[in-house]
């Protein structure tokens, strides 16, 4: 592609050398850089991009785009200026595919619980109803039913343009993404196009990386800042940062919510462990979800549906077949009449979202067995108030590893304890061996308790020092269930 095409949607300070060159090909990263390629130098968080220059240019980078340029200026290069390499390479990304995103209605959710459940129902939603559709989320990829594998909640911007491409290919209709903070704040949705936009909530989460909750809370609305005005943007009227969420957006703004009057309303009518009953704008539908915590993105995903021009008795008849997100409140039974609940909650908000939904269905005195770790290199302040969250919500508390990553499984049980007083200990077991955790309560249990198996979800890994072990919590609770009859 012409150097002048693809540069033709950023801003620039300055450029020095040949403007009009053939580029062979796109990155961020000076390992990947071949003969004619442009590399866009962009500051990370553990190393600056600006440092691999002279890198990329002996591997035969012809174009550099960079916030400040290099001490040495090779005269075979040309050094693109820019303001923000992190945005100028969201923009040529776009262009070096062909701006994929304006071929299909792309909407974006964030969040910090939800994002997965509500753009996947939303992608499944699409294609009950006939359309072509795309994903991408933190589970899985799809280009309509193909699968491709994901590393991210929202990949980086060569990758997601590269996605959208495939899916304009495939003639996908729409595609609905996940915009993680992290995504947002370092401006990898730059040069989306999107015809919608989600707010789910804000709770505590990945204060590591943003520090404040104030700097996380300006990432996520960065996205609506953005957004066109020919999108739309839906909030969730009961979050207290709903509102201040879409204050700076031009989309068209819109309201869900379960407890006041929104322009699309919810409320629960009956619930169940395996399912719900939704008034959806005062129409009753049957769902196969649980929790007041579904409840909110099956309103989401119903406002999204009639923003998106749908007709409402087939967006109403659609979410009524749609089934739960893998690893999000999926439910196992033993034969005993024991109920295994594994559920992503990662979050202290989410555990406790969950396990309030399973007091609602079994009532205060049923039994609940949580089985429950942290993420190591994560967060650390979550850790005690996740343990404290779950014992206060259960008879018995079984604190054990996540994806330890970096840290000693010890140490991160060792945080969470630090939330449990003297009276949540004696009811607070403590095994670092997940599978372990499982089995004890599994072997704990008696007919009609109800365990909540929480953090991973859908993972089916643990993550040890660098390296990912196979793990997957259910079929851990299958096999704990078929070796306890
Ligand atoms: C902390 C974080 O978000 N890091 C992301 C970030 O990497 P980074 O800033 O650390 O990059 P860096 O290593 O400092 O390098 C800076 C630049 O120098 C370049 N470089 C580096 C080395 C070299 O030899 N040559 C070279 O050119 C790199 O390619 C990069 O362009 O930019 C990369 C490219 O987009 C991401 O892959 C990477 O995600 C890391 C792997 C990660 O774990 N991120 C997690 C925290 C994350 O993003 N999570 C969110 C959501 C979580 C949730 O679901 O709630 C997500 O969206 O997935
Ligand atoms: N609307 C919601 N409000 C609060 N909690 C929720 C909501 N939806 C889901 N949860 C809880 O959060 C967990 C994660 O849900 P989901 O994967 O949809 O969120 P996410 O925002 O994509 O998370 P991540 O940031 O890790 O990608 C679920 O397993 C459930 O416990
Ligand atoms: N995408 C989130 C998920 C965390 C899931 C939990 N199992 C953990 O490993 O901490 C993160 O990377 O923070
Ligand atoms: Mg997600």
């Amino acid at each position: 592609m012409q150097l002048n095409k693809l540069l033709s949607p950023v801003e620039i300070s300055e450029i020095i050398g040949c403007g009009d060159k053939e580029i062979t090909g796109v990155t961020a990263d000076s390992r990947q850089v071949r003969d004619g390629y442009m590399f866009v130098a962009v500051p990370g968080v553990s190393v600056d991009g600006h440092a691999y220059i002279h890198k990329a240019q002996e591997s035969g980078a012809s174009v550099v785009v960079c916030e400040r340029l290099p001490e040495q200026i090779s005269s075979s290069v040309t050094y693109v200026v820019v303001p923000s390499s992190a945005i100028a390479l969201g923009y040529i990304a776009s262009e070096w595919w062909g701006n994929p995103s304006r071929e299909l209605h792309l909407v974006g959710v964030t969040g910090t619980n939800g994002k997965t459940t509500t753009a996947t129902l939303i992608y499944e939603m699409a294609r009950l109803l006939g359309y072509k559709a795309g994903l991408l989320s933190t589970v899985c990829n799809y280009v309509e039913s193909t699968p491709y594998h994901t590393d991210h909640t929202t990949p980086d911007p060569l990758t997601i343009n590269e996605m959208l491409r495939k899916m304009a290919d495939a003639g996908c209709d729409y595609c609905a993404m996940e915009v993680s903070s992290h995504a947002a704040h370092q401006h990898r949705i730059a040069g989306l196009h999107f015809a919608g936009g989600i707010f789910t909530n804000l709770t505590r989460d990945h204060l590591d990386y943003h520090k404040t909750v104030e700097a996380y809370l300006n990432a996520k609305k960065s996205f609506f800042d953005n957004l066109p005005a020919t999108a739309f943007a839906l909030t969730n009227a009961d979050d207290k940062v709903g509102e201040v969420m879409l204050q700076n957006t031009e989309a068209s703004r819109h309201t869900y919510s379960l407890r006041s009057e929104a322009d699309f309303t919810g409320r629960i009518v009956e619930q169940r462990l395996d399912g719900t009953l939704l008034s959806l704008n005062g129409v009753e539908v049957e769902t196969m979800f649980t929790g007041k915590f579904n409840a909110y993105n099956l309103t989401a995903v119903y406002g999204a549906g009639i923003l998106l021009g749908w007709e409402r008795d087939s967006v109403l008849r659609a979410i009524s077949a749609l089934v739960p997100v893998a690893g999000r409140f999926q439910a196992f039974h033993s034969p005993k009449g024991v109920t295994a609940i594994v559920d992503y909650a990662h979050t202290p908000d989410a555990v406790v979202n969950v396990l309030q939904a399973i007091r609602e269905v079994i009532g205060q005195n049923g039994e609940v067995i949580t089985v429950v770790g942290a993420g190591g290199n994560r967060d650390k302040g979550k850790r005690p108030i996740m343990a404290r969250e779950a014992a206060a919500r259960s008879q018995r508390v079984i604190l054990t590893s996540d994806n330890p990553r970096f840290e000693e499984p010890e140490d991160i049980l060792a945080d969470m304890e630090e939330g449990l007083d003297d009276e949540a200990r004696t009811r607070t077991l403590h095994i670092t061996d997940r599978r372990q955790a499982i089995r004890t309560a599994v072997a704990l249990a008696r007919p009609g308790t109800v365990i909540l198996i929480a953090g991973k979800g859908h993972e089916d890994y643990q993550e040890v020092k660098g390296v990912k072990h196979h793990f997957d919590d259910r079929e851990e609770v299958k096999s704990a269930f078929s070796e306890n009859n």
